[in-house]
């Protein structure tokens, strides 16, 4: 089989929303891919991924005491979580990488650099970010 990582394509969400779509129909499975099915089997992976951390505890980042047989699963886990994410915003007609940026804008806006620097407190009606007791994120 020829793998994307032979050639020189930069992997974009783009590419594997069209390579998921392909999959999709090569199999006549566009009938298996609802955005109820496509949920559900997003939250199945979410906690096939959650299994690796399952017990472990806190782990450093980097994870520097794993071995690559356990990194190499993470890998498959986290890339099964984002393919069937693509495949239900696709289906659902959401353009993903936009979508996520404008998102990205609007969390700036909720939690300013300056007034959220070093506190990792939830956001509560829009106090612009100043410190409050409520909850901690
Ligand atoms: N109807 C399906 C079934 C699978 N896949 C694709 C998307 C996922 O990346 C991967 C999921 O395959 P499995 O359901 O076999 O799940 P795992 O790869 O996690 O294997 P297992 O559950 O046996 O550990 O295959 C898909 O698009 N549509």
């Amino acid at each position: 089989m020829k793998g994307v990582l032979e050639g020189e394509e930069s992997v974009t969400l783009d590419l594997l929303r069209h390579k998921m779509a392909e999959f999709a129909k090569e199999r006549d499975w566009e009938q298996f891919h609802s955005p109820r099915n496509l949920l559900l089997a997003l939250v199945g992976e979410v906690g096939e991924l959650s299994e690796i951390f399952q017990w472990k505890g806190e782990v450093p980042k980097g994870l520097p005491d794993w071995g690559e047989e356990e990194k190499e699963h993470l890998g498959e886990e986290l890339s099964d979580v984002l393919l069937y994410l693509v495949r239900l915003s696709d289906i659902c007609g959401i353009d993903l990488g936009k979508a996520a940026l404008r998102k990205i804008e609007l969390n700036a806006l909720k939690y300013p650099a300056g007034p959220c620097k070093c506190s990792s407190k939830k956001h509560k009606n829009n106090n612009n970010g100043k410190k409050n007791n409520d909850s901690e994120g």
